[in-house]
């Protein structure tokens, strides 16, 4: 593969992270979140077990609501009037960050509850 080609398409990828974290509050609230959680985690001491988990969620939940805020994009873009097919759209990949959120909660809880009580 050529190499300007693979750097270039890094930088693509980093300048949509940048807009996304300028112009989208969720994606700021998401950031704050995970650091959070990695302050709480370092505070606690996990596992390096735990660890892999925690980090597959903050990146999962991080990369999902980039993708949520791509479609929103996507869609405003061919569909700026009112359409029922829109409005599922949007809330079907809504819904695909709601599942993901409470299955992190879940899991977060199951990893810092027992050892903070
Ligand atoms: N073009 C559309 N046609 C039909 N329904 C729409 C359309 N755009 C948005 N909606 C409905 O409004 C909801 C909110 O839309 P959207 O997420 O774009 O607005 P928002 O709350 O201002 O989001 P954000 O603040 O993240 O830009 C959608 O989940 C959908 O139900």
């Amino acid at each position: 593969m050529d190499r300007a080609r693979f750097f270039r398409s890094f930088r693509f990828a980093a300048t949509g992270i940048r807009a996304a974290i300028r112009r989208e509050q969720n994606i700021r609230f998401h950031f704050l979140a995970a650091l959070a959680v990695i302050v709480a985690g370092l505070l606690t001491g996990l596992s390096y077990g735990e660890w892999l988990i925690i980090i597959l969620l903050i990146g999962g939940m991080i990369a999902l609501e980039l993708v949520n805020t791509a479609l929103e994009r996507a869609v405003d873009l061919a569909s700026p009037e009112f359409h029922p097919l829109a409005g599922e759209a949007k809330d079907m990949a809504a819904g695909a960050v709601l599942v993901f959120a409470a299955a992190s909660a879940i899991i977060g809880l199951l990893i810092f509850l027992p050892k903070w009580f």
